[in-house]
């Protein structure tokens, strides 16, 4: 794992050199995944790193864990307070599709979670922009298999450093570069809405996603519900289509 590491901290430095600019930030929610980043581009660039708390009526168990990783790494870091900022542009989107009778209350839970993704987004690119860094995501192997984050929201990022691992093998990296233990162990949650855990909304658990991506045989029902997530989001891997280009039309 540590060569593994050490590879990482190595490209991430070729990345941020090819771009030209001065460093790198993560969005820190306080899961294993952002927590793992932070602690590579602090490795990768000890000066010249930052960890970007946004909390989104977030609990305060992982604004805790969000800052006992600022404090156990040593990042740099800044928090930017987005729960109105949210509430005010989702109040003003219902408002207006309200008054037109077209609002869909059963749309709503999603519609809200992936602007609240995309509302990071924003905010992480204008932090970035302040200080020439680059925006780094926390992706990983399964997240990318089965299209598990929002387009342009938590997809919406310049660097995906953890795409190649597994979920266990970002706990054992996790592990080896010391995150605190409450944060490795706990259930994986986008925090969109109250009680969300990655593996229900999923209708699969992480070690069924890894094993399928080490080759292992999985239950077949299991496997079909896999191979149809990867299908379907298959277009939040790709840039956006466009037509063939035809000469005179
Ligand atoms: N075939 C196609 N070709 C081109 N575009 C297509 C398309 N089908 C849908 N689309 C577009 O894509 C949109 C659907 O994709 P998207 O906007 O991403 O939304 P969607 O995949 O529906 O939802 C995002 C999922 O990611 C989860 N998430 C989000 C953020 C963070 C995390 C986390 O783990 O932290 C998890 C979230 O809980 C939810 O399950 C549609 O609204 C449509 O605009
Ligand atoms: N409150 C937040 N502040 C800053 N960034 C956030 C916040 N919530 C989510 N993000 C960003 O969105 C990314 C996607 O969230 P996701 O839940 O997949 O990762 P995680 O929380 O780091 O790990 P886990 O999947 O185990 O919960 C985070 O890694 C982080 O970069
Ligand atoms: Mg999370």
């Amino acid at each position: 794992m540590e060569k593994r590491i050490e590879y990482l901290v190595n490209w991430l430095r070729e990345k941020k050199e090819e771009a030209g600019a001065d460093g790198l930030l993560v969005g820190l929610s306080g899961g294993i995944d952002s927590a793992v980043v932070a602690y590579l581009i602090k490795h990768a660039f000890p000066d010249h790193s930052l960890a970007v708390l946004l909390p989104i009526n977030n609990s305060v168990e992982d604004q805790q864990d969000a800052l006992a990783v600022v404090e156990q790494s040593g990042i740099d870091s800044v928090g930017i307070e987005l729960t109105e900022p949210y509430q005010t542009t989702y109040e003003i989107i219902k408002n207006q599709l309200n008054e037109k009778g077209d609002w869909n209350n059963e749309k709503s839970q999603l519609g809200g979670a992936n602007l609240q993704a995309r509302l990071r987004m924003s905010a992480l690119y204008a932090v970035g922009n302040n200080y020439n860094y680059l925006v780094v995501g926390t992706d990983n192997a399964a997240e990318d298999y089965t299209g598990y984050f929002t387009k342009y929201g938590d997809g919406g990022v310049d660097l995906v450093p953890l795409i190649h691992l597994r979920k266990e093998e970002v706990r054992e990296m996790a592990e080896t570069l010391n995150v605190p233990d409450s944060i490795i162990y706990k259930k994986p949650s986008a925090e969109l809405w109250e009680g969300q855990t990655d593996e229900e909304e999923l209708g699969l658990s992480y070690e069924t996603i890894d094993a399928y991506l080490k080759g292992e045989e999985i239950n077949p029902e299991d496997e079909v519900k896999l191979k149809k997530r990867h299908e379907i989001t298959e277009h939040k891997r790709q840039v956006p289509a466009g037509p063939d280009k035809i000469e005179g039309v």
